[in-house]
């Protein structure tokens, strides 16, 4: 089947490199020229566990290809939007410029019987809209609400092998035909719905509602466990047996339980944002007030880190050498999109302590957008003279470090453990002063 991907960023490449995977023949369309020329040439522009491989083998057999030309895809049976959706500058709502321009460049070339099917994660009510327009130009082709529950870093994994597969079909008159796309779409996704992954229709607007109260959920899921952390900060307790106890009630669960920095990346802050945004368009704001609560507990875990390097510098970071381990939103991931850790690097910088930082995949990305930073190779070389040391990203190689020799690296053997992820008594036996967020 011929398919094009429009938006091939870090949903976007892995999607076409994916639906080439399963067999297909794609085209992918980006309107950054640096991005098509590095995709074309099978190298993947950014950090993905596994995407090189993928791009190499099919770029490489001539079943995907990439393009900045719309005009190139118009064969193409069904159509994938995955362009971005940021939070607009002016406020908490997505930004759809870039869903609608890609909408309005494929329009004229859609043959009829073709599908668009978005990716994109959006504000209920969008697919209904460009329903509307493309049939204005294109009667003859239906619109699909496809929405992506991918992680990044395990992204090729989630594409190829996801949990459930959720089709939003025209079911009002508007968008074409709902039996051709679930038809396409079943054509599409054939080796996973045969290996079994559960598939869901719905129409338009249950479909990108699930997408944002999936987001919201694991948001609201990671912001409980944080203020259970603050409670445990109160009181001396330790958040992470409090999450294994409640995680083993199985209604709970234990994933998601991880406390520590909270949660950053170019999806989960901006889209409980643009929820809450378009609940209050839709006169529902109170139904989500507590989204509210839950980005503010996220953004507090970041002042309490900042507060933390403060109080184990005695009381100021002026002057202090402080090295921070991750820059990334998360480890496998080069994103430094509302990325917690760079956020609290970048805080201290600004109030006078001599920053290092060092990430395996994300230096590049974070000199782009915190240019004064120092960064380093290495965590040893972060380390090397450190007055305090913060690993904001829980990386393997940060994760695995022992505290014998790491402490030869610095000044003071002071660490602040921002996602609970190091033994404490094995830093204390070596002569570390450790501390972490909701642990004694
Ligand atoms: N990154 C992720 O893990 C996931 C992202 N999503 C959603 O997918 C969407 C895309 O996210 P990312 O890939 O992270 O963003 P991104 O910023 O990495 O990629 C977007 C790409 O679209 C391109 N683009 C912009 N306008 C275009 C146009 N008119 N025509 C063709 N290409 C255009 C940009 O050049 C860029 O390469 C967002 O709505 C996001 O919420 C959903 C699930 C997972
Ligand atoms: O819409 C999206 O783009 C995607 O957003 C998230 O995926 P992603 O942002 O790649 O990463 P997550 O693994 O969800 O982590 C998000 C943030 O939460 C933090 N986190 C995660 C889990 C946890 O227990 N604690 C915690 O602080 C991570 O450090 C990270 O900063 C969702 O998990 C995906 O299902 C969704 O498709």
């Amino acid at each position: 089947m011929r398919i094009s991907v429009i938006g091939c960023g870090y949903l976007g490449a892995v999607h076409a490199a994916s639906m080439a995977k399963l067999g297909h023949d794609v085209v992918g369309v980006d309107t950054d020229p640096a991005k098509v020329e590095s995709l074309a040439a099978a190298e993947a522009p950014f950090f993905e566990p596994g995407l090189p491989e993928l791009l190499r083998e099919s770029v490489g057999s001539g079943r995907l290809s990439f393009t900045t030309d719309t005009a190139e895809v118009a064969d193409a049976a069904v159509h994938f939007i995955c362009v971005g959706t940021p939070q607009r500058k002016d406020g908490y709502a997505a930004d759809l410029t870039y869903v609608d321009q890609a909408v309005a460049a494929l329009a004229p070339h859609l043959a009829p019987g073709s599908l668009v099917a978005g990716k994109s994660t959006v504000p209920v009510g969008t697919a209904r809209r460009l329903a509307e327009r493309l049939a204005a130009v294109q009667p003859k082709a239906s619109l699909a609400w496809n929405p992506e529950f991918l992680r990044e870093g395990l992204a090729v994994q989630d594409t190829l092998h996801p949990d459930r597969i959720v089709y939003g079909v025209p079911r009002d008159g508007v968008g074409g035909d709902a039996e051709r796309a679930e038809a396409l779409l079943d054509e599409v996704y054939a080796a996973p719905l045969a290996e079994g992954v559960p598939k869901l229709v719905t129409d338009h607007a249950t479909a990108e509602l699930v997408k944002v109260a999936a987001n919201s959920f694991l948001a609201t899921k990671i912001s409980f466990i944080n203020a259970m952390a603050e409670l445990c900060e109160a009181t001396g307790a330790d958040v992470t047996a409090l999450a294994d106890a409640i995680g083993m009630d199985v209604r709970i669960g234990r994933k998601f339980l991880n406390a520590g920095l909270g949660f950053g990346g170019g999806c989960l802050p901006k889209d409980i944002r643009a929820f809450m945004a378009r609940a209050g368009e839709l006169g529902a704001d109170q139904a989500l007030s507590f989204l509210a609560e839950v980005d503010s507990i996220n953004m507090r875990r970041r002042v309490r880190m900042v507060d933390l390097a403060r109080e184990v510098s005695g009381g100021s970071v002026v002057g202090r050498r402080i090295a921070v381990l991750g820059a990334a939103f998360k480890p496998d991931s080069d994103d430094v999109r509302d990325s917690p850790a760079l956020n609290v690097a970048a805080q201290l910088q600004l109030q006078g302590a001599d920053v290092v930082v060092t990430d395996p995949e994300a230096n590049e990305n974070a000199g782009k957008v915190w240019p004064t930073l120092k960064f380093a190779d290495s965590a040893d070389e972060a380390a090397q003279g450190a007055d305090v040391v913060l690993l904001l990203t829980e990386w393997k190689q940060f994760r695995d470090l022992d505290p014998v020799t790491f402490g030869k690296r610095v000044r003071s053997k002071r660490i602040l453990d921002g996602r609970n992820v190091l033994n404490p008594q094995a830093w204390r036996d070596a002569g570390w002063t450790y501390r972490a967020l909701g642990r004694p």
